[in-house]
């Protein structure tokens, strides 16, 4: 790592401890001085090594000479000062000073910052030093803001959505209590909008809301408010731009503001799989820290007209009969998926049709592939590229190029399916950590199709569990997956307009259902489109995938550090 010029250096007193305290352009460090070495301090700049130097994660240890912790600045929350007589000068927020460091050394500053807890948690930590003159803390702060000031991927101005009823209803409290107060702890100002209606988000998005004034937009719920936001946004952006979303072939473009979740949903697979965890105060962090994951997002169209975007799972068959089932019993809560799903599962219903896709060939990765993605991945980034230099064909809007001239790259499979789903990210939540495509990217311009054909309950049981279990859930006979830039689903029995407004309705044409078998003891002729979370009455979709349409406030799942491990090398 290329070494940067240190900008302060001082030996500060904490926790009735001296510290060699340095800051560069890139860390903050606090080391230890052994006992006998200890010495009062005014602020004698002097030269000492920095023991630790890793990029994104800060340290902690203890050596010969003590413990030594060493923070990133684009890790630092907030510095303040602390008033002579023990109250912050900033926020009025009282702090307990230890009274030995208050009569010594009365001057003091408290940094807080991101450490990182078990599994994928953040957690915001504090840190006071105590100095024996005023202006050496004065400038110490004044330096860490100076750097914080500098971090130009900060958002300083937000706009929040809550949806009160998502999940356990617990949004509008999460927000309130667990990110509320850190975000004024950074200095993020916000304007809070507490939903009253479904898509009042999305429509408030779309045709009102000043988007200029804002650096991002955050959403406190689950998948299908992310959804609304993503509608709303997307919707926003083409407009604005001229872009016509009926045309299934016209290239999307970008939204500039990034977007937030605060998880309080029932799956919240998107935060999971973007963050690595569903937990409130881990994504407030990664939305003051300002950090960028850009995400793949999928247009689903019925007749060159525009039904919906899905960004992590369009399931038909399997998920979409459970989320259609579980809309009934929203009373119950996230455990009506479990309901649901046991009852689809003993239903064992299956779906004809036709599945016709264009493989992704030109790309890195496979859906079979043992690495993952993970935050910085080389596979979304030289994909991505790739996307944007060769304007695959979902990009072609040239008119003189007719669809039959792609025809050649396109694959076509017809059968019975128990399920067809397309994993445009991993899709890993609470109830399958690894998610249902393990292998997919977040941000890589493709979507894995995997197709689930008629089984036994019993394989279909066996392909479940191995969701929850570190076996491959394709490596069985009646599973086949592609990592697919478009596909289309028509269904055996195609379906009338007036079927589909009927079904819009709720009401389901089982008089339809069984036209070839009149028993009725079957299959009903369709399934509907799990779509995020919300159903899709139409059976016939084309769906295209946009590389990169959107951002979020994450950084993709990191690495578990392995340092520990390394001590241990049976761990290994
Ligand atoms: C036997 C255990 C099998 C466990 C299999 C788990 C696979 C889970 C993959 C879940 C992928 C979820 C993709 C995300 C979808 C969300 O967009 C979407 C909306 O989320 P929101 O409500 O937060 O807004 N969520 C959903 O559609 C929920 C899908 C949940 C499916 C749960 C399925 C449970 C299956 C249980 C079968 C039990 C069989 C037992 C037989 C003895
Ligand atoms: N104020 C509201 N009243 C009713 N429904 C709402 C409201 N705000 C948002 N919604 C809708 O609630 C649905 C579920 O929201 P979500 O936050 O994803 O929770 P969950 O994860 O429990 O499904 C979404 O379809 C969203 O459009
Ligand atoms: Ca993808």
């Amino acid at each position: 790592m290329e070494k940067q010029p240190r900008l302060l250096a001082s030996q500060l007193l904490l926790k009735n401890s001296f510290f060699e305290v340095s800051l560069n352009g890139v860390l903050l460090t606090w080391k230890e001085i052994p006992t006998k070495k200890k010495r009062v301090s005014g602020g004698i700049h002097y030269p000492f090594k920095v023991g630790f130097c890793f990029p994104k994660f800060h340290r902690r240890g203890k050596g010969e000479s003590g413990t030594s912790h060493s923070v990133s600045v684009s890790e630092i929350l907030a510095v303040r000062e602390l008033d002579v007589d023990s109250k912050t000068k900033d926020d009025g927020r009282w702090q307990k000073m230890p009274q030995k460091s208050t009569e010594a050394y009365p001057y003091a500053f408290t940094v807080s910052y991101v450490e990182r807890a078990w599994q994928h948690r953040w957690r915001c930590s504090d840190v006071t030093f105590h100095c024996l003159e005023g202006a050496l803390c004065q400038q110490w702060v004044q330096t860490i803001r100076g750097q914080l000031a500098a971090l130009t991927s900060r958002p300083k101005h937000l706009l929040v959505y809550i949806n009160p009823y998502g999940g356990k209803q617990q949004g509008k409290c999460i927000y309130e209590q667990k990110v509320a107060p850190l975000f004024t702890c950074a200095s993020i100002s916000t304007d809070v909008i507490v939903t009253e209606h479904a898509n009042h988000a999305r429509d408030h998005l779309r045709t009102e809301a000043e988007l200029k004034q804002y650096d991002g937009v955050v959403c406190v719920g689950g998948d299908g408010m992310f959804s609304e936001i993503v509608h709303g946004l997307v919707s926003r952006t083409q407009r604005d731009n001229g872009v016509d979303q009926n045309s299934p072939e016209e290239k999307l473009v970008p939204c500039t503001l990034r977007i937030g979740i605060i998880p309080a949903g029932s799956t919240d697979c998107i935060c999971y799989a973007t963050v690595g965890i569903n937990d409130p105060v881990t994504s407030a962090l990664h939305i003051i820290v300002g950090d960028a994951q850009p995400m793949d997002v999928c247009s689903v169209h019925h007749n060159n007209t525009f039904l919906r975007y899905s960004v992590s799972l369009l399931g038909y068959g399997f998920y979409g009969d459970v989320l259609a089932d579980s809309e009934r019993k929203r009373w119950m809560g996230p455990a009506r998926y479990d309901f649901s799903g046991f009852k689809t599962f003993l239903t064992h219903h299956y779906y004809e049709g036709t599945v016709s896709f264009l493989p992704a060939t030109d790309i890195l990765g496979t859906p079979r592939d043992k690495t993952r993605c993970r935050a910085g991945c080389f596979i979304c980034q030289h994909n991505g590229q790739l996307y944007s230099e060769d304007a695959p064909e979902i990009c072609k809007t040239d008119p003189d190029v007719s669809d039959s001239e792609y025809e050649g790259g396109w694959r076509v499979i017809r059968g019975k399916f128990l399920a067809i789903n397309a994993a445009s990210m991993s899709c890993a939540c609470p109830r399958s950590p690894k998610g249902l495509s393990p292998a997919a990217h977040l941000a890589d311009g493709t979507t894995d199709l995997i197709l689930v054909r008629k089984c036994s309950r019993f394989n279909f049981l066996r392909h479940l569990l191995r969701h929850t279990s570190k076996y491959d859930q394709f490596d069985m006979t009646f599973v086949e997956v592609h990592r697919v830039r478009r596909f289309h689903f028509t269904p055996r029995h195609c379906q009338s307009d007036s079927e589909l407004d009927l079904r819009e309705n709720g009401k389901r044409l089982f008089s339809q259902i069984c036209r070839d078998h009149p028993a009725c003891s079957c299959s009903p002729a369709y399934s509907s489109w799990n779509c995020d979370g919300e159903i899709l009455p139409h059976a016939a979709i084309e769906v295209g995938v946009h590389c990169q349409l959107i951002k979020l406030f994450a950084r993709g799942i990191e690495e578990q550090p392995v340092f520990e491990d390394l001590a241990n090398p049976c761990a290994i």
